[in-house]
């Protein structure tokens, strides 16, 4: 607190003594520390959670060929300032070695393609892939990430918002996500500066006053009193009076923030919080916490069903494992926000709206919580696991626990489970993926990447069609009763207009190593093949490859009532995409055409 009254002491000083006449103009002045080396080990992150949880010391249940990746790769490529959802310009090629002048991406070779799937069809499916590791290490090395503007336009910027702001609630589309993330809870700091706050212990500096917010949790005391940073502040035309007079509403702001790094703020900030809720606040908006029940798990991610909803809960920024995986961070989590939040977008089907479809689950909310679980959720995990017989670890976790929870609509039984009735079905299931590919495909170069049949979600309705708009284009598409919903964008590569974000898979070389003849594995493989191992780049074809894999998966692992002739209609279907490079293409395809009905406007 005292740090904080500083701060603020500095900046009152400043402008009394100011001597730039009529503009109020705020120079405060620390000295610059000297940044010390890196140092992102385990032991740095071990004062942030305390507590060795039990499955420290049991060891992780869950291990399989996709789950012992040992690096990390969600990137994200900063595109430009917001202005629509269309995909734009592609950027530049970084970090990729320089190609050779008139060289472009290899285009596939189909008749190696041909003959490579003829030997895949000789192989039986011997044994379904389980899901892929998604966490990897990150490459921050190489990372763009979002530029921090100068400090006075973020402190002003700050102050106007807290000003003209006070109340904003969760953002709802990616430009409020960002807008609030500019202007709601950014540290105040400049971009020099922030590396060196990083690696500082506010208790040790004299002068740590300049830090609002602590960038990353440190134990290091090592650092000397005078190696501070040089922030300088200047403002014009605030009314800092009236700010100054709010500056307990600022202290309680800022007292939340020390006690979070760069990555986490900006987290709470697309969540549209300024600290993490305990579990039971944020499941009370959606259900009596006793109905709570587990419904499913993936190695992440824990799901119960909450009333109408289903919470997806995912345990972040510990420093020890959870189901034999190091815990997803802070940064990646935001990504994964951003994306189910841009992805929401696509259902908005308001007739002046290019591109539209039902097909991406339905995210109601994100929420940060933390703390350990709640013995309700703790008794319904057992509950499910008396069952089921659960893979994960059991959910003991420490005070600081932190989490990302994905509040969604329900999306029904994973494709693994459900039980097709027909052919029919059948091929609605597949349309439904194909054209809501698509539709992501225009809207934001969408790729799923990881559309294996634990991420299909199915549920029966009453709606015997389902509205999509495809470039401009609207259609219904016939649905015999059931509704598709695709899950899980850990792999996923979008374009939101602003950003590219997406996983670098040539850092994850087990994802490639699952076995010979597993549609699942192999599906990985032609990725890497058609993308070259370059996975910021824009290969529609991916999402054909797992449409095929689809295709695969109804015809070898689905039974459903089915003739010879509809046996045939699916193995032509599957020669045909062949040679289709996106979803797009695919959803022309002849097999489609009867349940694709021009809407009647
Ligand atoms: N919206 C939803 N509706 C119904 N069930 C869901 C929903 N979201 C998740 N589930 C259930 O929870 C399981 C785990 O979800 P998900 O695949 O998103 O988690 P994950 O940890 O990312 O998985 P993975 O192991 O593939 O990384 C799903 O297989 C599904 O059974």
């Amino acid at each position: 607190m005292g740090q904080r009254g500083d701060l603020w002491s500095e900046i009152i000083k400043s402008e009394e003594e100011d001597s730039f006449g009529d503009i109020p103009k705020i120079e405060a002045v620390y000295q610059r520390r000297n940044r010390p080396e890196k140092s992102s080990t385990a032991a740095d992150l071990s004062c942030s959670v305390k507590g060795a949880p039990t499955n420290l010391i049991n060891g992780p249940k869950r291990y399989s060929w996709a789950r012992s990746l040992s690096t990390r790769g969600r990137e994200s490529i900063a595109v430009r300032a917001y202005v629509n959802n269309q995909p734009q310009k592609k950027p530049a090629r970084r970090k990729k070695p320089a190609i050779p002048k008139g060289k472009v991406v290899k285009a596939p070779d189909f008749q190696e393609e041909k003959e490579y799937f003829r030997d895949v069809d000789a192989f039986e499916l011997l044994e379904e892939s389980p899901s892929p590791n998604k966490s990897s290490t990150w490459t921050m090395g190489e990372q763009v990430v979002s530029e921090m503007p100068h400090l006075s336009t973020r402190f002003e910027k700050w102050l106007i918002s807290k000003k003209f702001n006070r109340a904003s609630g969760p953002s709802s589309t990616l430009s409020k996500i960002f807008e609030n993330s500019a202007a709601r809870l950014e540290p105040i700091c400049d971009d020099e500066a922030s590396e060196s706050l990083a690696l500082k212990t506010p208790e040790k500096s004299s002068a740590s006053n300049t830090s609002v917010f602590r960038l990353i949790p440190s134990c290091d005391n090592s650092l000397a009193a005078e190696d501070v940073p040089v922030i300088k502040i200047k403002t014009e035309a605030i009314d800092l009076e009236d700010e100054l007079k709010q500056l307990s509403l600022t202290s309680d702001l800022i007292s939340t923030h020390l006690d979070f790094d760069k990555s986490f703020l900006d987290l709470l900030s697309a969540c549209g919080q300024i600290k993490p809720s305990n579990f039971l606040e944020a499941f009370s908006k959606f259900c009596e916490p006793e109905s709570i029940v587990k419904i499913g798990e993936g190695t992440y991610g824990e799901a119960f069903l909450t009333g109408p909803s289903v919470c997806k809960i995912v345990p972040i920024d510990g420093d020890f494992t959870v189901n034999g995986e190091v815990q997803k961070r802070a940064d990646e989590l935001l990504e994964e926000v951003i994306l189910s939040w841009t992805l929401n977008q696509l259902r908005d089907s308001e007739t002046e709206a290019q591109n539209s479809c039902p097909a991406f689950i339905k995210t109601h909310d994100i929420k940060v919580c933390q703390g350990p679980y709640d013995p309700i959720l703790v008794k319904a995990w057992e509950e499910w696991d008396a069952e089921h017989s659960s893979e994960n670890d059991h959910p003991d976790f420490p005070e600081k626990q932190c989490y990302v929870m994905f509040v969604l609509e329900h999306g029904g039984k994973d494709l693994e489970s459900f039980v097709l009735l027909n052919f029919d079905e059948a091929r609605s299931l597949l349309v439904q993926v194909t054209a809501g590919l698509a539709v992501a495909e225009v809207a934001f170069e969408f790729e799923h990447r990881d559309l294996h049949w634990g991420n299909i979600l199915l549920s029966r309705n009453n709606s015997s069609t389902l509205p999509f708009i495809l470039e401009g284009k609207q259609v219904s598409i016939k649905t015999f009763g059931i509704q598709i919903s695709i899950i899980d964008f850990t792999l996923s590569r979008i374009n939101t207009g602003e950003k590219i974000l997406f996983l670098d898979l040539s850092s994850d070389p087990y994802l490639f190593k699952g076995p010979k003849g597993d549609k699942q594995s192999e599906t990985y493989r032609k990725m890497k093949a058609v993308t070259d191992d370059y996975w910021e780049g824009s290969f529609a074809r991916t999402n054909v490859l797992w449409l095929i894999y689809l295709v695969d998966i109804l015809l070898t692992k689905k039974s459903f009532e089915r003739s010879s002739k509809n046996e045939r209609e699916l193995r032509s279907l599957k020669k045909r995409m062949e040679k289709y490079e996106s979803a797009k293409e695919a959803v022309s395809d002849p097999f489609f055409s009867d349940m694709l009905m021009d809407q009647i406007s």
